[in-house]
């Protein structure tokens, strides 16, 4: 049986948070973000978290920006869904190019869920030698199967335990581009 499309689920999903909400979410956090790093020497190297990460990363390096804040950027795409709605062994697609040895690295992606693929990422970056590794999410899931070992340094809102989509999130690879966060009806 094939899953239902984008146009199907969509009229039955819950917007857990629209737009305005998660404009004023990552405000927040860049006002947090910005003094944090406003007295180092080198600009943070901010690594976006393909593909999930690229519209929150956008928005959050502008507001960073706004407040005086110059970041190196790089990406990485590591994924373990890969258009599923459950997760499986984490596939690494691109890794960044710029060297990390001493540098703070600032990584910027989507959800936090289960925390498999930020924690695989986070210490890859520490093996690189970075001096210090941030994670900054947009949506932390709330559930008790997170990893240990990973926690989000910077976060925007919380979701429910439901698959979450929009702002980013896929539905099946569609649906990134929604400019709020759905949840599947359950
Ligand atoms: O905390 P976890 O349970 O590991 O899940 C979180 C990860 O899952 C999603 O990526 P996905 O694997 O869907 O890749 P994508 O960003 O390319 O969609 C999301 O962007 C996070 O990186
Ligand atoms: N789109 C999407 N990706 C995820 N990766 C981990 N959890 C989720 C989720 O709820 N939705």
């Amino acid at each position: 049986m094939t899953a239902p499309t984008l146009a199907q689920v969509l009229p039955t999903a819950d917007v857990i948070h629209d737009r305005e909400t998660l404009d004023a979410a990552i405000a927040r956090m860049a006002d947090v973000i910005a003094p944090d790093y406003a007295n180092d020497a080198q600009a943070p190297l901010f690594v976006t978290i393909m593909h999930g990460g690229m519209p929150f990363a956008a928005q959050l390096a502008f507001a960073l920006g706004e407040r005086g804040l110059d970041l190196e950027f790089d990406y990485l795409h590591a994924t373990r869904y890969r258009g599923n709605t459950s997760g499986s062994g984490l596939a690494w697609l691109h890794r960044p190019a710029t060297p990390m040895r001493g540098r703070r690295v600032l990584l910027a992606d989507d959800i936090l869920d289960e925390g498999h693929t930020l924690l695989a990422v986070k210490r890859w970056c520490e093996d690189q030698g970075a001096a210090d590794v941030r994670v900054a999410v947009l949506a932390v899931k709330l559930h008790d199967r997170r990893v240990d070992g990973i926690e989000a340094d910077y976060v925007g809102v919380e979701v429910p335990d439901r698959y979450v989509f929009g702002y980013g999130m896929d539905y099946r690879e569609q649906g990134r581009n929604l400019p709020a966060i759905y949840a599947l009806k359950d």
